[in-house]
């Protein structure tokens, strides 16, 4: 099975996969021979990146393939590479240009100005609300490296294997009922996730009893509703608190403005604006604290504040 390679021109300053497939936004990103893929939808996706071109490629699942579907619905290949397309300009949000947000950051901000340039490319990815909403709550108190090991084993132990690859087997995240019906707390904590565990666990019950719940999750990119209430309906998840549900909501439920206030964004906002909460550099991150800070960068960056954020936040992960 040899890949089919398509091309987009898009610079790399509009997207740089290597930073933005490791900034701690998607965590099932790997890398091998210079080929990033991951799966998407029941696809495997690759994409690299040649100079001013972004190439993907795509493996279709089994299923998709199988001769029964095939005779009910043959797709052409300009079908499948325009699906592909689609789903891929979605998922890296390329209708939202960055260049010119830079640009107008920069003009806003001088620290912003003086760092951003070794960290173009850095665009919000707009994600599986469901899949964001686990790999989030894996989050707290971990790292980056560890949360990746924990969404590739929910995929491999409860997922629907797609296809293999180059060596490498790929699965489905799986769905609640899938988590709700192959998985246990017990199962989950034997697999190293700890007291996350039961957050998982109950949260993918939550959403498999209720399926108008699920709906409900996915209807939250709409724009009939405000942030407050994206961030309060995400709140009533296990394991979710108001950086995690800032997280979900500005990576797959489209709210750009949101800045997640955790201790490395805390961190860069006293070290490079002399940010004060009530007059003082030392207090303790309050929930009154984290909604002044998050008004802090709306009002320093603007309406795609989220996104700015993201840029110093991959600068602070030190990726080499
Ligand atoms: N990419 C990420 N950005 C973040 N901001 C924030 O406050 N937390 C995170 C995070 O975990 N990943």
């Amino acid at each position: 099975m040899s890949l089919v390679w398509h091309s987009i021109k898009l610079p790399p300053n509009e997207i740089y996969l290597d930073k933005l497939l490791r900034c701690g936004q998607a965590f099932r990103w790997v890398k091998n021979d210079n080929i990033w893929s991951s799966t998407l939808n029941n696809r495997v996706v690759f994409l690299r990146q040649i100079e001013d071109q972004l190439e993907y490629a795509s493996l279709t699942s089994l299923k998709e393939n199988s001769p029964k579907v095939k005779k009910l619905q043959p797709k052409l290949e300009e079908e499948i590479q325009d699906d592909v397309l689609g789903l891929i300009s979605d998922y890296l949000n390329l209708q939202i240009s960055i260049v010119q947000l830079y640009k107008d950051w920069a003009s806003k901000d001088a620290h912003f100005a003086k760092v951003s340039a070794a960290f173009a490319g850095i665009r919000m990815l707009q994600q599986d609300p469901w899949e964001t909403l686990i790999s989030f709550i894996c989050s707290s108190n971990n790292n980056v490296k560890r949360i990746s090991k924990m969404c590739h084993a929910l995929c491999l132990e409860y997922g629907d294997f797609i296809v293999e690859y180059a060596g490498t087997k790929y699965y489905t995240f799986p769905t609640p009922d899938q988590l709700a019906s192959r998985a246990s707390e017990a199962s989950l904590r034997e697999l190293g996730f700890g007291y996350r565990a039961r957050y998982v666990y109950e949260t993918s019950k939550m959403l498999a009893d209720d399926k108008a719940l699920f709906m409900q999750l996915h209807s939250m990119r709409s724009s009939n509703f405000t942030d407050e209430q994206v961030h309060e309906f995400l709140l009533q998840f296990k394991g979710v608190g108001p950086k995690v549900a800032d997280c979900v909501a500005l990576m797959s439920l489209n709210r750009h403005s949101l800045v997640p206030i955790d201790t490395h964004v805390l961190q860069f906002a006293r070290r490079d604006y002399s940010y004060k909460f009530r007059g003082r550099s030392n207090a303790t991150l309050s929930s009154a604290m984290y909604v002044d800070m998050k008004r802090f960068f709306v009002e320093k960056w603007g309406g795609y504040a989220g996104w700015a954020h993201s840029v110093l936040f991959t600068r602070d992960l030190k990726l080499e």
